[in-house]
């Protein structure tokens, strides 16, 4: 059956657009998660390698094809090996933070019927562990469930309060390392661990904190609030980006905004607040 463009002696038919289509969404994808990352480049070493071993099998060179073909065979399994983090963030993205979960949202979980969540407590709390020197990692759970990194922790489920909050990150308390989760107007979890971002364009002067914060918005529409424990700095980090040094009246309009906004992209930062490559 001839398809709907006939190439001589090619049959391009629908089928064949889609399955283009489908390759081309998935590189895509596969390059939005690996750019940004040293990931990025092994993958374009091993795209050169394969290349290579095209062009040498076309021109008919024997044994070099055959040691390209060696390593070839053994690519795909090394390519596992190799992008073990991505894979899992990859398959932690279309479970997690895909049109399923939105129709999810829609359907049976709508969050719109939620009481917008009150920013109070987490300002207070943040400025006053600032004063301190006392580091803290809290998440605001959007659209993206947390749980898998809430389950990484320790549960809560405890009501919001500025006083809780200062009680989990104070530096004596066995809960104060790791990151917090806020979902449902609660404080779901402590203790919990974060993917650390592997992004070569974060500061050198940003400490693993900063990078676990970063990372979990890479991957997720998370807001994360950070407290620097070495200089008392309150950063607010989404989609990837970090907004520094607010002072205390930004760090809660940012957050009414962005919280009872919900999952948009982010609006270009503010002039006092530095974005990650400031
Ligand atoms: N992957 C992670 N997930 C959750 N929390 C983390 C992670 N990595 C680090 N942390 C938190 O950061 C704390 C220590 O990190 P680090 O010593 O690099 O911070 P820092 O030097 O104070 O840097 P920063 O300026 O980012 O606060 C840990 O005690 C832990 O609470």
């Amino acid at each position: 059956m001839a398809g709907p463009f006939p190439i001589n002696f090619l049959h391009f038919g629908w089928i064949d657009a889609a399955d283009v289509l489908l390759v081309t969404v998935l590189l895509y994808q596969l390059y939005k998660l690996l750019r940004g990352s040293v990931a990025l480049n092994v993958a374009l070493g091993l795209v050169s390698f394969y290349l290579l071993y095209l062009v040498v099998k076309a021109t008919g060179m024997e044994l070099l094809t055959k040691i390209l073909g060696q390593f070839m065979s053994v690519g795909v399994l090394a390519s596992i090996i190799l992008f073990q983090q991505e894979i899992r963030r990859f398959l932690l993205n279309v479970g997690k933070a895909t049109a399923i979960e939105r129709m999810r949202a829609w359907t049976w979980g709508r969050p719109a019927e939620a009481a917008p969540l009150a920013v109070g407590p987490f300002v207070e709390a943040a400025k006053s562990l600032s004063n301190k020197l006392t580091g803290a990692l809290i998440c605001f759970t959007q659209a993206s469930d947390l749980t898998p990194f809430a389950d990484s922790g320790d549960r809560l489920d405890a009501e919001i309060s500025k006083r809780l909050l200062l009680a989990i990150f104070n530096k004596t308390s066995p809960l104060h390392d790791g990151a917090v989760i806020v979902a449902n107007g609660r404080l779901q979890a402590a203790r919990c661990i974060l993917p650390v971002s592997e992004n070569p364009d974060v500061p050198a002067s940003l400490g693993l904190r900063h990078r676990a914060a970063i990372g979990l918005s890479e991957i997720t529409d998370a807001v994360v609030l950070v407290v620097s424990e070495e200089t008392g700095a309150m950063s607010l980090v989404r989609h990837g980006e970090v907004h520094r040094n607010l002072p205390t009246g930004e760090l809660r309009a940012l957050l009414n905004e962005w919280l009872l906004s919900g999952p948009e992209q982010p609006k270009a930062a503010t002039a006092s607040s530095a974005a990650l490559s400031a």
